[in-house]
């Protein structure tokens, strides 16, 4: 693979320039998917634009799926901190995929599609085709669920690339299934199929985990293909410093991108041709170009912090921040960045009364999506997700027992009404966006995670958990006023790392929509966004399956 990627380099550098059908910028959930999709076709020349490396871990191996939390922080993690948040001041990691795979080749592999309010959401936000019935083919055509007990053929796929499978009930964690057993006690239903996005209540959730290894999105669409696409080009190491555009028409038109390449040749100069757009100070560092084919088009897949920060860096985004740091506005672009969203974590920590054995699986096998007022008759759609993790999960500094020793009901907030914001800290499109997420800055977001912490309690003193509770370490017994509980969930914040909407779907009329029903950038022709960022709302549930499902759907915008 490092070889053909060489291979691919030099080609890239000695050869006379190349055209293509589709850019597609960034290998990571969707553009994988898009990458392969789009090569079906073998007219269609197909260039895959990848910042990271090959393999994640290269030259180590890749860990086996519990060891996941070891790859945060390595070469294959951005590395990303927030902005200082109104949670006692200390920015937040923000880890997000770099290399071939992208999030999918870090994260935790729980796959669930998400409870189906959260897509129905969006066709009612004016994203007009987008609700879950417009998904479900999309959903299924990504995944593998063949031999899986209890998934019905109607609503999950069994011929997609990527296997998907609750743990092997030999490989189940105890504590997992003493906590199913605990939830049902407390009164909550048992869901039989939680991945498919159709129940609430507590279930085995899906792992994107097959014969004991990861399945990550370069795993599954893009090495099986790699080898027989001679119409696909794939590059690492490459990292798209901006868009070019053409501006001589009506509207500007996306030509090409232009690039660096961190394997230490010199980079080539951008031809005449492409410099419309380049007046503003990062466009004075010589890069790469890769162009499009009359009627080609660049699909941006760099997700939700990549992909808005690239728009940014080409001049396409909210004209005053853009000027604020010295990049000219080529379009007025609003909502770029903006309506940043993401699932804010907590949780109750015990101390176990056993020791706790090591994960076979990702930690947290067993899930549960309920609403936070049981007694709601107007809307029923869950917003809260609650779940084991068979480790002491806190943030750093408080104290409390050590892997083996502790274990977390995790809370998380499905719906935030807060919302945050991607900028550019300057105009240097190498230098680290400016992150804030703006947990909390909703007062309903805490209330909502309080009863969250309230619900964990109850599930963690049901009877089916007896064997294994010791003291609850955190927030602690003696923590239990709203306020108290308010001011923990400050202490103990951490993202579930699913970000979305800094390029939300949406109509004409909304100022703040990027895209359209279409994935069209507003105001721009060709070029598409097709990645996480276009969420209108975050999904009800871990985003991954849903990203999957946007990008299939976008390969048939792009080629239909
Ligand atoms: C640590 C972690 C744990 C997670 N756990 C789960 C989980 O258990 N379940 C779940 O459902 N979801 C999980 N997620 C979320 C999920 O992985 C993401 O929602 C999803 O992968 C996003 O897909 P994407 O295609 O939008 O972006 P990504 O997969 O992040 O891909 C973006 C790609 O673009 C590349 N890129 C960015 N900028 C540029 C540039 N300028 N030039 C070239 N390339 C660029 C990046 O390197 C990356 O490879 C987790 C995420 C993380 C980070």
């Amino acid at each position: 693979m490092p070889e053909q990627q060489n291979q691919q380099q030099e080609q890239e550098q000695d050869g006379a320039p190349e055209t293509y059908e589709y850019i597609v910028v960034g290998a990571g959930t969707a553009g994988c998917v898009l990458a392969r999709r789009l090569s079906e076709d073998r007219t269609h020349r197909v260039l895959l634009l990848e910042a990271g490396r090959p393999v994640p871990a290269e030259p180590d191996p890749v860990p086996a799926p519990a060891a996941w939390p070891s790859l945060l922080g390595t070469a294959a993690d951005w590395g990303d901190t927030t902005v200082p948040q109104n949670t006692g001041g200390a920015p937040i990691p923000w880890p997000r995929g770099r290399g071939l795979g992208g999030s999918s080749a870090i994260g935790g592999m729980t796959f669930l599609r998400g409870h189906r309010s959260g897509c129905d959401a969006w066709p009612e936000g004016g994203a007009k085709g987008w609700g879950y019935d417009d998904l479900l083919p999309y959903f299924k055509r990504s995944e593998n669920v063949t031999g899986v007990r209890r998934r019905d053929p109607a609503s999950r796929g069994t011929d997609g690339p990527l296997r998907v499978a609750p743990a092997a009930r030999r490989h189940r964690h105890p504590l997992a299934q003493a906590f199913l057993a605990a939830a049902v006690q407390a009164g909550h239903p048992r869901a039989c199929d939680l991945a498919a996005g159709l129940e609430t209540g507590f279930g085995w959730a899906d792992l994107a985990i097959a014969d004991g290894a990861r399945q990550d999105a370069a795993g599954a669409y893009l090495r099986p293909v790699l080898g027989e696409r001679t119409n696909m080009r794939v590059i690492t190491d490459a990292f798209v410093q901006r868009l070019l555009l053409d501006e001589t028409g009506t509207s500007p038109r996306c030509t090409g991108v232009a690039y660096t390449v961190a394997d230490g040749t010199p980079p080539e100069d951008t031809p005449a041709e492409d410099t419309s757009a380049e007046d503003s100070p990062q466009h004075a560092a010589p890069s790469r170009t890769a162009r499009c084919s009359p009627g080609g088009e660049v699909v941006l897949t760099a997700g939700a912090v990549g992909s808005p920060r690239l728009l940014m860096s080409s001049g396409l985004g909210p004209r005053e921040h853009l000027e604020d740091i010295g990049i000219t506005a080529h379009l007025d672009l609003p909502g770029v960045g903006g309506n940043l969203q993401d699932h804010v974590v907590s949780g109750v920590v015990y101390r176990s009364a056993r020791p706790v054995p090591e994960s076979e699986n990702n930690h947290a096998e067993v899930q549960g999506l309920i609403r936070s007022d049981p007694h709601a008759t107007t809307c029923t759609a869950p917003d809260l997700q609650l779940g084991i993790a068979d480790l002491p999960v806190r943030a750093g500094g408080l104290p409390g027992p050590g892997p083996g020793a502790g274990y977390t009901i995790v809370v998380a907030l499905l719906s935030p009404y807060s919302r945050g914001t991607v900028r550019l800290a300057d105009a240097d499109p190498a230098t680290p966006p400016s992150i804030d997420p703006c947990y909390y800055a909703d007062h309903h977001d805490l209330d909502l995670m309080t009863a969250g912490l309230r619900a964990a309690r109850e599930i963690g003193m049901a009877p089916a958990l007896t064997l294994w509770r010791g003291e609850e370490e955190l927030p602690g017994r003696d923590i239990a006023d709203d306020e108290e509980l308010r001011a923990y969930l400050r202490r103990n914040l951490h993202s579930a790392h699913d970000y979305a909407g800094t390029c939300a779907i949406g109509t004409d009329t909304d100022a703040g929509a990027v895209v359209d029903t279409e994935l069209r950038v507003r105001g721009v022709e060709g070029l598409r966004v097709a990645d996480a960022s276009v969420m209108p709302t975050i999904v009800s549930a871990n985003a991954e399956a849903t990203v999957y499902a946007i990008a299939e759907r976008a390969s048939d915008l792009l080629t239909h």
